[in-house]
């Protein structure tokens, strides 16, 4: 085996820029690609029922169903005013809003539920790989700080 402390591999990897697979790993990139998924959610027609909070007058049933409301309107406002530390809790607060739906639901033919079931699907397709962007650029940034230490 070599002797302990010769390889300069971690050394140069640290001091390598953050480019790895070709692009860049960005810490701070999912905010802007959220605030995109956000808006193409908001732009299809699946989104109407999501968008604003649920009509009590119009439910008055509601809470005693849904303890965590939850749309599309309030997300939008979470991440722009920074209160979302990362996209997993982003994705959390959006999925909040399909769980929502499906428990309140009176049955699984309902119209808005019929858009909850298309929208998520369309939202899981495009948030997976921001997480996955994110957590990897996580890790990037944590090897190349260790280093430094
Ligand atoms: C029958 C059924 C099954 C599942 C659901 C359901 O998920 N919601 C209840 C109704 N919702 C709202 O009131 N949205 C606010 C709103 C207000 C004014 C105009 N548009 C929308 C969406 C959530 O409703």
């Amino acid at each position: 085996s070599d002797t302990p402390g010769t390889s300069t591999g971690h050394r140069q990897r640290a001091q390598s820029s953050s480019k790895k697979r070709g692009v860049a790993l960005d810490v701070n990139a999912w905010r802007g690609q959220c605030r995109e998924l956000l808006r193409r959610m908001l732009e299809s027609a699946d989104s109407e029922p999501f968008r604003q909070p649920v009509d009590l007058f119009a439910y008055p049933d509601y809470r005693d169903i849904i303890d965590t409301p939850m749309d599309l309107g309030t997300v939008s406002e979470t991440l722009a005013v920074g209160n979302y530390e990362n996209p997993v809790e982003f994705a959390k607060d959006v999925r909040l809003i399909f769980s929502n739906s499906k428990a309140y639901t009176p049955n699984k033919k309902s119209r808005i539920y019929s858009m909850t079931l298309s929208l998520s699907a369309f939202f899981e397709t495009q948030v997976l790989p921001i997480i996955s962007d994110f957590k990897s650029a996580l890790r990037n940034q944590r090897r190349s700080r260790q280093h430094l230490s």
